[in-house]
């Protein structure tokens, strides 16, 4: 760390609608941080972010902001696409890096990122899989260990999105939304992918038009559990994401609506989530400061890590080759080395 004070000066690259979040997270809840530079094309979005952070340097690019030597450490929120960019000139640097997903679009692009890491000493990005700080998750994740219902047999999630933008694509109904079960499910049920197959029910016609969604997502694990995932994005009625455990001798269920409770009209009702910024605020607030943390104690990385984001990213590749073929597409994933142990 290079700071003049105990803050870590934290670059912020992308200030769209996850950066943007991240800004105001460091700035009005985090501790032990402060944004320093923000690199954001659109001038729009740049000048409202720099709004939410005083005293940070707007620059027009990561390598800008490294040379001024503006920043201890960098959050990338780009689209999956324009990581790469960002991370090479970052690990370049040595900077720590909390990466939000997916590491890279695809496996090839993924290893390059593993290759030019492990040249640094120690691993220094960690991936933005939020899910993984979110108490439930967590409290599953610790039942299961604990077997006190039996061993695992399956798991059963649904991800379910109120709408989606008009850059989201068919092979996004993958590699930007079930990214996030092939980090978590495994991570639940401690066993690696061994193939995705994915389903296709009845079409919602609401769905835009060049979507054929829900999809249902098989995922086969190693152990031989079986997760399925409904992916559906056009539910208008909310954002919705919930897992439920088939153990032996028992139910485990988490993502249930909670809050306000309202009876009216003869009628029960609950509130639910519009939008992943409320339903994981708590996790993206844990996420980002237990890096940040890791970050000022040295350990720099505290969560799923590149290694893991090359998994994810070899299980997207299977996943959207299985969205035009039938059957299971098997995942071969490679032994964990001892850098990223
Ligand atoms: N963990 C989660 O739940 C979650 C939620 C949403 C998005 N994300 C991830 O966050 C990232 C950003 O997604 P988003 O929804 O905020 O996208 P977005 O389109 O709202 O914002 C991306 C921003 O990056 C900027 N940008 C593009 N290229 C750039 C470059 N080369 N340098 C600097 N800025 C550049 C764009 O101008 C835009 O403002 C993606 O990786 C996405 O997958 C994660
Ligand atoms: O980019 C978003 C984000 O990753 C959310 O967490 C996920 O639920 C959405 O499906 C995805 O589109």
């Amino acid at each position: 760390m290079t700071s003049t004070n105990q803050d870590l000066r934290v670059g912020v690259v992308g200030a769209g609608q996850m950066g943007a979040d991240h800004i105001q997270r460091i700035t009005r809840t985090i501790s032990g941080a402060t944004v320093s530079a923000i690199v954001e094309p659109d001038a729009g979005r740049a000048a409202a972010a720099a709004a939410a952070a005083p005293g940070a340097q707007p620059f027009a690019s990561i390598e800008d902001a490294i040379d001024a030597a503006a920043l201890d450490a960098v959050i990338i929120a780009t689209p999956g696409p324009f990581h790469e960019p960002v991370l090479l000139p970052a690990l370049e640097a040595r900077l720590p890096i909390l990466c939000e997903k997916p590491l890279t679009p695809d496996s090839a692009s993924s290893l390059r990122i593993l290759e030019r890491e492990q040249q640094l000493d120690r691993p220094h990005i960690q991936l933005g899989f939020m899910r993984r700080f979110d108490d439930e998750y967590r409290a599953l994740r610790e039942l299961i260990a604990g077997g006190d219902a039996g061993e695992l047999l399956m798991l059963r999630g649904v991800h379910r999105n109120p709408s989606v933008p008009d850059s989201y694509t068919q092979s996004m109904l993958i590699t930007d939304s079930v990214v996030h079960e092939f980090d978590v499910m495994p991570w639940l049920a401690g066993s690696p992918i061994r193939s995705v197959e994915v389903k296709y029910p009845r079409r919602n016609g609401l769905a835009p038009e060049r979507l054929r969604e829900p999809i249902l997502v098989l995922i086969e694990l190693e152990n031989g559990v079986l997760v399925d995932v409904e992916m559906n994005v056009s539910v208008r009625f909310g954002y919705q994401v919930g897992t439920e455990a088939v153990l032996q001798t028992g139910i485990a269920r988490i993502g249930q609506p909670a809050g306000l409770q309202r009876w009216s009209d003869a009628a029960f009702s609950i509130a639910e989530h519009t939008t992943f910024k409320t339903r994981f605020a708590r996790a993206y607030d844990a996420q980002v400061q237990a890096w940040v943390d890791a970050v000022r104690d040295g350990s720099l990385v505290a969560g799923p890590n590149a290694w893991d984001g090359y998994l994810v990213a070899l299980a997207c590749e299977a996943g959207v080759r299985a969205l035009d073929e039938s059957g299971p597409v098997p995942v071969e994933s490679a032994a964990r080395p001892a850098f990223y142990a």
